[in-house]
Parts: structure tokens; C-alpha cells; sequence
């Protein structure tokens, strides 16, 4: 039996251990590590690292200089001086993304998805993974997209009425926080398209609805970072100390489980109930149904089938990845129109030549400077400006173009160790000038008339932009957002004009994960982007 002394002795130990072992990547590898002979900056901090002068200055802008200085592939310091590559050679960034299982999202990337979403699709690896997409897939496609066009239409004419009033009770102009607006809109437009579930976060009808309440409490953006928080990404054994904010977490994760478990169930039963009446197709045309069936379908072996826990993880992880994300851009692409009057007014002339209020997804697809103002939104104000991965094994990376290492010698790959960090650079590819020539960081839609030669090097899912990524872990929803968004400022253009509120200086982007305005003399007031609304006049 150990005396009382003996245990402390021993837990006290056993602590030590754990805290050695944790940080023994960050003693070791600054000697070991493959990629420590990349070219790259100096470490400024022993503490930061390089993290100082990334945290300082807007996104990807140190890593962008960076890259002007040493060549498209460096390696900079983390925090504790832990090594991180960051590369913008299209080559090895295909390498990269098309090697999933070899280039994973971080352990403690993943351990934060599943606290909060569950192990959906944003959070499984490997063989679940594939699984998951094969069985989701289906339900993302472009005809399924088109049945949801309505749903995108109705609820944009529903802001347009929101807005329209907000503008008869202000005397003809209005300021609108639009960013908020537009948010509550994707989320009323994912409650249903995604479930065939009606928030009602545009239009509240009596008190606000549980789930809405339970999204925003996981998802609060004044959200502060505690000592308690770093203490538990590093060490989740201090998982079983939860604080308020970890109960409040729980709470909202059980309404969401709740809500989530009464929604496969029901749906289950329509599809049961349509299949028993001979019915084609079941009336929903969501994708949790889609989904459903597709798992349902006498194609997927029984052992491929998704479990109803599976299917119930989908429900946060679509809220979570196909509303702020659409959200964002859309208010990106209003606040570009607003720098850019003749923009403005050229896009409003072709959608306003289209004579209907309720455009089918064919028609919005045919508006060409609609798409190239979407278009160019998305890679000037990629919603997402990077994403993260980790070796998870050694590996030789091939590169497009060689370089020269810290030593003056020339390589034609990157060799890697399991376990590096790795940076996609999103953004800093969008707006690389080296692919799209010198004024690549200015809006300008007319450039994709005719774009250069060197983008069809970008490895992207879509539109020869990273915005969604690319390879098997690309944005499922990208279909989906395109077209929300078209529906949203084909809606809007038409109907307002748009002008900025306060300075341009003002606005700031700052970035959790998605890049969202705010002001830089009110960061406390959360996400703002303020304009000033005024109906179009038409002749
Ligand atoms: C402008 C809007 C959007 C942008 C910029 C965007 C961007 C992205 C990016 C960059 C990723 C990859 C993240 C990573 O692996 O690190 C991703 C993944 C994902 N997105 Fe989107 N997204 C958008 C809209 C949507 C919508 C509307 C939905 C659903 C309705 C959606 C569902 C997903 C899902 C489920 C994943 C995980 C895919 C996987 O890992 O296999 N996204 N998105």
C-alpha cells in the first residue's frame, strides 16, 4: 500500500512524464527535422518563433514577402520554434491535397472537430472517410443542387424584404450591418436545403428556435481563450475539469444531438413510407434525406452503410462548414462592389436584363458577369485563407520548380518527416502575381475573359482557385455555395444599391477560421460590415 507521500511522488512524476513527452517534438526536431535546411526567415522569438509577425500582420501577408525573398517553398518557426512548411509550388501542393492519408488534418485540429461537431466528415480520415464521401456524394451533385435553386431564391427575396423595410423606416437609406443579415439568411437556407429544417433566424417567429440558440452558443466568436483551453489541447486529460464554457458546449452539443436523432428518424420513416407506396422520389429533396437514401441504396455493400451516429455527426458539420462560409463571401462580394462602382453598376444592368425575380439555377449559371464577379470574390476574399494538414509519414514531396536550400544547394523535392506541419496557402495562392500576373491582388472580374496560361497549374476543385480546396478532402458544398450565392446577389443587386458605411481603412479582416470583417475601431462589436442600402431606382 503507498503512503499518501509516495502517491503525490508518483502522480507528481507521472505529470513530469507526460509534460516531457509532449514537448519532446519541440526539443528534438528543430535538429532532426527534414525540412530545417529550407530556405526561409530567421526565427525572431525562441518563445514565438515567427508567430509574432504573423499574428501582427494581415493573412498570409509575412509568408507572402517571404516567399518573394526566398523562393515559392520555405520553411518558418511555430510556436516553441516548431517547424512549419509552407509551400506555394502547384506541384507539390497536388502532391499534398491528392495524398490524404498521407497529409491528415493535425491530432489536435481533429480532437477540437469532434469535441464540437461530432465525427463527421469534416473530422474522419482514411477509410471512414471515403465512406462517408461515397455515401455523401450523390447528394451534392449538380441535379440536386438544382432542386435546391428554389430554396436559395425564396429566401433571398426574403432578405430583399427585410432590407426593403429596414429602408422605409429610415427615410429611403439604410445602414445595415449586412454581414449579419446575410448570416442568418445561409443559416435559415442550410436549415432547410440541409434538413428540411426551418430556423426562422431572418423572420423569428416567437421566441428564438433551441437549435439556433445552441449554434451560436458553440460557435460564439467573442469566444476568449483561456489558460484552462491551451491546457486542454495539450493535455486532454483536463477534459475531466470541464468549465462553463465546456458545459456549455455539452449542452449545446445535447440539443443538437436531440434535434439531430428526431430528424434521421423522421426521415428514415418518409422514406420507408414513400418506398411502401411505390413513390420514385421521396418529396424531400434535402440532403440529409439524400443522404439517407443514398445509405440506404442496394448499391452500398451493408458494411459501407453509415451508422445513425454517423449520419447524425453530418447534421453541426453541415451547419458548421455551409453557413459563415457562404455568409462571408457574399458580404466580401458586397463590400468589393461597393470599392468598385462601375462594377457595380455593369453587373446590375446584365442581371436587371433578366426579366424574373425567381431565376432557375440555368438562368443564374447563364449571367456571365455574375460569374466572374462570384468568381473573383471568391479568389480575392477566399472565405477560408489557409488550412492545415500534417505529415503522417516520411515522405519526398516533388516540386514543379527546384530551389536552393540554406546551403546553396538545389533541390528538385522536399523531403519531409512524419509529423511536419503544413500550411495550404489558400489565399496566397489566389492572389499569387507570379500565376496571375502583377495586379493580382486587385478585384477585377474582366480578368477571367481571359485568364493566363500559368493558372491551369493550380490544383483547385474549382476554377483554377484553392477557395475549396482540392483532392478527396475538397469542399463538398461547393456546387451548392456557388449557387446560394449567385441567387443571393442576383437578388440583392438587382433590388439596392450598395455603398460603404465607414472609411475603407476601417474595415479589418480578421480570421478564426473564416475571414470576417470587422471594425478596426470596434473589434468588440464582433463581425460589421456597415452599408448604406438604398433602393435601385428603375426607369
Ligand atoms: C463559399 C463557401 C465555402 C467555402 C469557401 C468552403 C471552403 C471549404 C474548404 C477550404 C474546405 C476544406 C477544409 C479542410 O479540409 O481543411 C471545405 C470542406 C468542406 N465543406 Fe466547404 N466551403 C464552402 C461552402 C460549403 C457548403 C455550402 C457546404 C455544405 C452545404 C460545405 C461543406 C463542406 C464539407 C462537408 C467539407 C468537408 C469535406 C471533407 O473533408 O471531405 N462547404 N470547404
Amino acid at each position: 500500500m503507498l503512503s499518501i507521500g509516495q502517491t503525490a511522488w508518483l502522480t507528481l512524476l507521472g505529470i513530469l512524464g507526460l509534460l516531457l513527452w509532449k514537448l519532446r517534438p519541440f526539443v528534438v526536431r528543430p535538429f532532426t527535422s527534414q525540412i530545417r535546411n529550407l530556405p526561409g526567415p530567421r526565427m525572431t522569438s525562441l518563445v514565438w518563433g515567427n508567430m509574432k509577425e504573423i499574428l501582427d500582420e494581415d493573412n498570409s501577408v509575412p509568408q507572402e514577402r517571404w516567399v518573394a525573398e526566398y523562393g515559392s517553398t520555405i520553411m518558418y518557426r511555430g510556436f516553441l520554434g516548431l517547424d512549419r512548411l509552407w509551400t506555394m509550388d502547384p506541384r507539390a501542393l497536388n502532391h499534398i491535397m491528392t495524398h490524404s492519408a498521407d497529409y491528415q488534418k493535425p491530432p489536435q485540429a481533429r480532437m477540437n472537430l469532434a469535441r464540437i461537431l461530432g465525427k463527421g466528415v469534416l473530422f474522419t480520415e482514411g477509410e471512414q472517410h471515403r465512406q462517408q464521401r461515397r455515401v455523401m456524394n450523390p447528394a451534392f451533385g449538380p441535379s440536386q443542387i438544382r432542386e435546391l435553386t428554389e430554396i436559395f431564391v425564396e429566401k433571398s427575396l426574403e432578405l430583399r424584404g427585410v432590407w426593403d423595410t429596414e429602408i422605409s423606416n429610415s427615410d429611403g437609406v439604410a445602414r445595415i450591418n449586412v454581414i449579419q443579415s446575410l448570416s442568418k439568411m445561409t443559416l435559415d437556407v442550410i436549415g432547410l436545403a440541409g434538413f428540411n429544417y426551418r430556423f426562422n433566424a431572418l423572420k423569428p417567429k416567437g421566441e428564438e428556435d433551441e437549435l439556433v440558440t445552441a449554434f451560436k452558443q458553440m460557435f460564439d466568436p467573442q469566444v476568449r481563450i483561456t489558460f484552462m483551453m491551451i491546457l486542454r489541447n495539450f493535455f486532454p486529460i483536463f477534459n475531466v475539469f470541464p468549465d462553463e464554457q465546456v458545459r456549455g458546449w455539452k449542452r449545446a452539443q445535447d440539443v443538437m444531438r436531440r434535434i439531430g436523432m428526431q430528424l434521421l428518424e423522421e426521415k428514415k420513416a418518409e422514406i420507408l413510407r414513400e418506398a411502401s407506396e411505390g413513390k420514385e422520389k421521396a418529396r424531400s429533396r434535402d440532403l440529409l434525406t439524400l443522404l439517407l437514401k443514398s445509405n440506404m441504396a442496394t448499391d452500398i455493400p451493408e458494411g459501407q452503410r453509415l451508422s445513425d451516429e454517423d449520419v447524425i455527426a453530418q447534421v453541426p458539420t453541415f451547419l458548421v462548414a455551409g453557413h459563415e462560409t457562404t455568409s462571408t463571401a457574399t458580404t466580401w462580394c458586397l463590400f468589393a462592389l461597393t470599392q468598385a462602382p462601375e462594377v457595380q453598376a455593369k453587373l446590375r444592368a446584365e442581371l436587371l436584363a433578366l426579366d424574373t425575380d425567381t431565376p432557375s439555377m440555368d438562368q443564374l449559371n447563364n449571367l456571365p458577369y455574375l460569374d466572374c464577379v462570384v468568381r473573383e470574390t471568391l479568389r480575392v476574399h477566399a472565405p477560408v485563407p489557409t488550412t492545415t494538414r500534417e505529415a503522417t509519414r516520411d515522405d519526398v514531396i516533388p516540386v514543379a520548380e527546384p530551389f536552393v536550400d540554406r546551403h546553396g544547394v538545389v533541390q528538385d523535392s522536399i523531403r519531409i518527416s512524419k509529423g511536419t506541419p503544413i500550411f495550404i496557402p489558400i489565399l496566397a495562392m489566389n492572389r499569387s502575381t507570379k500565376l496571375w500576373g502583377p495586379d493580382a491582388a486587385e478585384f477585377r472580374p474582366e480578368r477571367w475573359e481571359s485568364l493566363p496560361e500559368a493558372v491551369s497549374s493550380i490544383p483547385g476543385v474549382w476554377g483554377h482557385l484553392l477557395t475549396f480546396l482540392g483532392g478527396p478532402r475538397a469542399c463538398i458544398g461547393y456546387r451548392f455555395s456557388l449557387i446560394e450565392m449567385k441567387a443571393l446577389v442576383y437578388t440583392l443587386v438587382r433590388a439596392f444599391e450598395f455603398e460603404l458605411a465607414v472609411p475603407v481603412e476601417d474595415i479589418q479582416k480578421k480570421s478564426s477560421i473564416v475571414q470576417r470583417p470587422v471594425l478596426r475601431k470596434a473589434p468588440e462589436e464582433g463581425s460589421q460590415m456597415p452599408l448604406l442600402v438604398r433602393r435601385v431606382k428603375r426607369t
